[in-house]
């Protein structure tokens, strides 16, 4: 997620700072990104932005501001976290943080009834203010029509309409920008900040005037957008909206199955192509194994699952783009309700099946702590797409290639299918358990606007795919590459010794830790090289298929690994094993970014044990019961 021109550490300085400040899902981070030239996360639903994001642009004038994004807020009276860090930097409250020299307000040119008031609101600071009116493509077509120069002489601030995603009006914004700094420098200090947490009577108050500026401004109301309310007219409809809504879940889980086969035996033709001509070309030795067994195995075996994480993203993108993420929630809000969790919990619970970091720091757009809390606690029981490569393997090994009802349905997809829901079926069950136990407390109902549907920007899901592609790519080259290249040394190192029959790795050090782990893995059918290849995979769930690859590479007796990986696991592995560790993988806590995200975004100790603690339980008792019954039945 990182970009350079963004940096997520608090700034100081002389440097002027410029934050932008809005209602969620007005425009806010599309403009950042016109602005600096960032690549942050834009999308169709409130509360998308939950951390500050700080950027540099250069103005006309030739300036250097630091532009600060921030999560959407309808108040300063702050209720969830991420709100609370609009409202900290905004009054500046961070340490070793002065307010922000300038305010650019961004406002949704359709919806200026609820927008303005945050306005008034943030007129109260006696900062500068520049009101970017955006969205105003989407006022035209409504035929909604708002007098700017009314608008400003009623509000008092200098208006610049603008449409942040095709860049319009980013001059002129950039020219305000200028001039609000240069009013700025002549003024002196800024008047002191007269904001105080409104009251009942305050919020009437800013209604009246609101209704007093759009009453100047406001040329003519618009129409809301006719084709959301047909189309929600069936999507929310109580007959259709959940049907609808898992069957678009069913299909993403098919097509990252039938969509990614052709690609993915691409790769796999391509890889084996390179890993035979570097065999070829290589000297028999120490870098012929390094390289083929090491690099191309370890690393090659991860590459493979590209695809499948693009089309999963596909999907992904595309429901966060179209504002049907939002309508999601709102569908599941009742049977997540029947579970104690909060409406709020679908979008990071969603979003944990991109990756489950960011899914976390969504909880941020949750008020309650428990409910918050709650969410935490079962985000990584979503199935993340670092797990899609070891489930796509063992599935790719034990499950034949073939259809079930009538053609309809893959088989692989459906097994897939069931994956995925044995983890959001048991994230449902944790969070009863836990709302009946540590985090009791009454239910809040679910608010959040919905947002017009829109038609997603191909050049957007592009961008957005690419990015993916290349946060995947750059962790294989580099924290995969890098551990690849360890486990090979510890997978050749101590070489066997004279009048050995088996395999090197039997006697390296990545085989004693290996077999010494062993015991502890056999009853839940797990053999040596799986637990070797476990430990790897703490750093990335994917990591632990890359291991397989190597260890599986370094363990045959020919010069490189003879077909792929699925291949030799079926013949390796029995069936037991096979489901015993897609049980575990459901369950595990194996990575520790989402542990150190627990750390962070609950700031205790307490609660990441307690993941570890219950995910490794859970995740044992699962692999136990699965590889005893399956054995039983099979008699394996
Ligand atoms: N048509 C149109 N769409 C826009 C415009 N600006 C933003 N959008 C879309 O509006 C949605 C919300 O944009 P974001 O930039 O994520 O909004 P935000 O204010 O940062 O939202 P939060 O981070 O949730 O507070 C996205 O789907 C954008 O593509 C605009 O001027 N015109
Ligand atoms: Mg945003």
């Amino acid at each position: 997620m990182s970009d350079s021109a963004v940096l997520a550490a608090p700034i100081s300085g002389p440097v002027p700072r410029i934050a932008l400040v809005g209602n969620p899902n007005c425009g806010k981070t599309a403009l950042f990104n016109a602005l600096t030239g960032a690549r942050q996360k834009v999308a169709n639903y409130p509360g998308v932005t939950v951390e500050r994001k700080v950027g540099e642009l250069l103005s006309p004038a030739g300036a250097r501001v630091q532009l600060i994004d921030l999560p959407g807020t309808y108040s300063l009276r702050a209720r969830s976290p991420d709100e609370e860090v609009t409202r900290d930097v905004v009054l500046g409250r961070f340490e070793h943080e002065s307010p922000p020299d300038v305010m650019v307000c961004v406002a949704d040119a359709t919806n200026l009834r609820l927008h303005l008031r945050l306005v008034l609101e943030l007129k109260k600071l006696g900062r500068p203010i520049i009101l970017a009116l955006n969205m105003m493509d989407v006022a035209e077509a409504r035929g909604c029509r708002v007098d700017a120069s009314a608008l400003s002489a009623a509000l008092g601030v200098p208006v610049v309409p603008t449409v942040a995603i095709k860049r319009t009006g980013v001059v002129g914004l950039l020219d305000q920008i200028d001039r609000s700094m240069m009013v700025m420098a002549g003024d002196g200090p800024p008047a002191p900040c007269g904001w105080s947490e409104p009251s009942a009577r305050d919020l009437r108050a800013y209604h009246q005037e609101v209704e007093a500026v759009l009453a100047a401004a406001l040329r003519d109301a618009g129409k809301p957008s006719l084709a959301t309310q047909r189309i929600d007219a069936a999507l929310l409809h109580p007959a259709i909206g959940l049907p609808f809504l898992f069957l678009v879940l069913f299909l993403m889980f098919q097509a990252v199955f039938a969509w990614a086969a052709l690609p993915m035996d691409m790769i796999d033709g391509a890889l084996g192509w390179v890993q035979a001509a570097a065999g070829a070309a290589l000297p028999d030795g120490m870098l012929k194994s390094l390289i083929t067994d090491g690099i191309i195995a370890g690393v090659g075996s991860v590459v493979i699952f590209l695809p499948q994480i693009l089309v999963l993203f596909l999907f992904i993108l595309i429901l966060e783009s179209t504002g049907y993420m939002a309508r999601a929630a709102f569908l599941l809000d009742r049977l997540m309700g029947g579970v104690g969790l909060h409406g709020r919990a679908f979008i990071p619970l969603l979003s944990s099946f991109a990756c489950a970091v960011p899914g976390i720091m969504a909880a941020r757009t949750i008020e309650n702590r428990a409910d918050r809390l709650a969410t935490i606690m079962i985000a990584p029981l979503m199935t993340c797409s670092a797990r899609l490569p070891v489930y796509t393997l063992i599935i790719a090994a034990f499950v034949p290639e073939r259809t079930v009802a009538g053609g309809m349905i893959g088989l692989q997809g459906l097994v897939m299918f069931t994956l995925y829901a044995a983890g959001i079926l048991s994230a449902l069950a944790v969070a009863f358990v836990l709302k009946r136990t540590i985090f009791k407390g009454a239910r809040e109902p679910l608010l959040m606007e919905l947002p017009a549907y829109r038609l997603p920007s191909p050049r957007d899901i592009l961008i957005g795919l690419l990015e993916r592609a290349r946060i995947f790519l750059a962790r294989a080259g580099t924290v995969i590459f890098a551990i690849m290249i360890l486990l090979w040394f510890l997978g050749t190192f101590p070489g066997a010794p004279d009048g050995a029959t088996g395999p090197a790795i039997d006697y390296s050090f990545a085989g004693m830790l290996g077999h010494a782990l062993a015991p502890l893995l056999a009853p839940i059918g797990f053999t040596w090289q799986i637990a070797i290849a476990l430990v790897p995979g703490m750093a990335a769930r994917e990591v632990a298929v890359a291991a397989l690859g190597t260890v599986y590479a370094l363990s045959e007796t020919g010069d490189a690994l003879s077909g792929s990986l699925s291949g030799v696991l079926a013949a390796d592995w029995s069936l037991p094993t096979a489901l015993s560790l897609l049980a575990w993988f459901v369950f595990a806590p194996q990575c520790v970014s989402t542990l150190s995200v627990v750390k962070r975004e609950t700031n205790s100790w307490f609660w990441m044990l307690v993941m570890i603690a219950y995910m490794t339980l859970l995740a044992y008792g699962a692999a136990f019961v699965t590889f005893r019954l399956s054995s039983a039945l099979l008699g394996g």
